[in-house]
């Protein structure tokens, strides 16, 4: 069985949020350095903007990059819900705006069209992801695989190709509650560096049980037992 990674803890929110920035800029420098290009898929809700703002503070050839979600609500970007305004507010700001911005939400289509379209315009891009940041609910939901729905059938199933999935909402008042867009576990397969944001004691608590829980049925045992290079970065308070 695949080993758990180990939880890397930095004191304050500061240097938590200074080393997840690190590295993902390192992978996407590298990556511009070796092919000319890189591709940036990044998480919303409520961690990554610390991370985000000092992305954008860094020297990176950011008109080199594609920046994509690793999922998103099913809303346009008018919606407070919306992860493509997000990541645009926070990272997409001063040399930062020379990226192109790849969304998964598409207006006038039904959820799984807009992820077929996502899906074809993300693997026209490449066929690997360079640099993911990725947050957790406390829940356990990494992207929008949500533990035990029915949808990690087809979210976690590793033997088939990259592909943006859309998520219905939860019956019975069971998470997501809106329809939602998400990257499958081969996308996370093909990535280089993948780092997994985490704050607060709760979260550290909930990442611990789920990376020993069941692969079929909870996506951060999922993610380990396929080999995904997680990060596991945490600070107590951000
Ligand atoms: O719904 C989502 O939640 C997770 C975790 O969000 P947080 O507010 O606890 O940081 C996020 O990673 C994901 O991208 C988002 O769609």
């Amino acid at each position: 069985m695949a080993e758990a990674p180990t939880i890397e803890t930095f004191a304050d929110g500061a240097a938590w949020a200074d080393a997840c920035s690190e590295r993902l800029i390192a992978s996407l420098s590298a990556a511009v350095a070796e092919t000319g290009k890189a591709i940036f898929a990044g998480s919303g809700g409520s961690t990554p903007s610390p991370i985000y703002r000092r992305m954008a503070g860094s020297d990176l050839d950011w008109s080199k990059v594609v920046v994509t979600l690793i999922d998103e609500r099913y809303v346009p970007e008018t919606s407070p819900d919306s992860n493509a305004t997000l990541i645009k507010k926070a990272l997409m700001t001063g040399p930062a705006t020379a990226a192109r911005f790849l969304p998964l939400y598409h207006a006038e289509v039904t959820v799984d069209r807009a992820a077929a379209i996502a899906g074809k315009a993300l693997a026209a891009e490449g066929d690997h992801l360079d640099a993911v940041l990725l947050g957790m609910g406390e829940d356990g939901h990494i992207c929008s695989m949500f533990p035990e729905s029915p949808t990690l059938k087809t979210l976690l199933t590793p033997d088939l190709k990259p592909a943006v999935l859309g998520v219905p909402h939860g019956r019975d008042g069971m998470a997501p509650s809106l329809e939602r867009l998400s990257i499958n576990l081969p996308w996370l397969m093909t990535a280089r560096t993948v780092v997994l944001a985490l704050t607060g004691a709760k979260k550290r608590e909930v990442f611990e049980r789920e990376a020993a829980g069941d692969p079929k049925i909870q996506p951060i045992a999922a993610l380990i037992a396929a080999g995904v290079p997680l990060q596991v970065v945490w600070t107590e308070k951000a």
